[in-house]
């Protein structure tokens, strides 16, 4: 897979008219890495994302993914190595037919017709998607739509990610079917950085937390450390994963591994029968 990474140097930038959102914001994350951004609402995730892929430049510092300075290199060059997924699936659709839609990346990207329905009808596969394929995409349900945008980014087969809210729509069954591609992923060394308010499939998924705040990255570890910062807790959208938070009240070490948590708290049951 081509070079995945993305980082971020000393970025400085502020919407039009306002005072500065990110401040010498620097991170970086490495092929094979799944890292979850979080933050309360209005912290910049977003913006972060599209400095990211290159929709915006920063208004001081670097930004490059694959080695190439969003500020310098030229679009069909970005698109090769990073692919985004909006929070609103809907702002992204622009063509009248599912299959269209998968394979509009391909073909702008002017891969050979083959290679084009060979992506799609995979990525169409994958999302369980096929057949849906010449439906208009405003007629398929939130979450259908929101796999749709995935499909678009599996044909684009791009080695960065950058997800904007990705779960949102889903059903439990559209959960679980992202979740195990997700998995797939992660183990092929493909590189993501998705935004999350749900930080119990944080937890589940993503092994590295970055939490922006006041217009940088105020911690960066796992879930279990940085979901918990009381910080995070005060001014976040989000509410602290169930199962650490669940290790906590019963005085166990947080663990968000569901195994993990089953072997400590049936050590405790034992204890307390040997000591009854
Ligand atoms: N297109 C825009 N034009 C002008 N200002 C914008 C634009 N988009 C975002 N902003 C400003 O940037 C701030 C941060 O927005 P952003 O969407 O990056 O935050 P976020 O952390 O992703 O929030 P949320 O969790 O609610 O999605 C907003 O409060 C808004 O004032």
């Amino acid at each position: 897979m081509a070079d995945a990474s993305l980082c971020f140097e000393q970025v400085r930038y502020g919407w039009d008219g306002a005072p500065p959102l990110l401040k010498e914001l620097s991170l970086t994350v490495a092929a094979g890495e799944c890292v979850a951004l979080v933050g309360a609402n209005g912290a910049g995730k977003s913006t972060l994302l599209r400095l990211a892929c290159g929709l915006l430049a920063p208004s001081e510092g670097r930004v490059s993914v694959g080695g190439l300075d969003t500020r310098n290199a030229r679009p069909p060059m970005l698109a090769r190595v990073a692919g985004m997924m909006f929070q609103e699936a809907e702002r992204q659709l622009c063509r009248g037919r599912v299959r269209e839609e998968v394979a509009f990346a391909s073909r702008l990207a002017g891969l050979p017709e083959a290679e084009v329905e060979r992506r799609t009808a995979g990525a169409l596969e994958v999302t369980s998607l096929t057949a849906h394929a010449d439906a208009h995409p405003f007629d398929l349900n939130a979450g259908e739509r929101r796999l749709l945008t995935l499909a678009a980014l599996i044909a684009q087969d791009v080695p960065l990610l950058l997800l904007d809210e990705p779960t949102r729509d889903f059903d439990a069954a559209q959960l679980a079917l992202f979740e195990g591609w997700l998995a797939r992923e992660k183990s092929a060394g493909r590189a993501i950085l998705l935004i999350s308010h749900d930080y119990d499939f944080v937890a589940r998924n993503c092994p590295r937390v970055l939490h922006l705040a006041g217009g940088g990255v105020v911690a960066d570890g796992p879930p279990e450390q940085v979901l918990h910062d009381p910080a995070l807790q005060g001014d976040s959208a989000g509410a602290a994963p169930t199962l650490p938070a669940l290790c906590r009240a019963l005085g166990l070490a947080p663990t968000t591994d569901a195994a993990c948590f089953d072997a400590a708290w049936r050590a405790v049951l034992s204890k307390s029968r040997g000591e009854a």
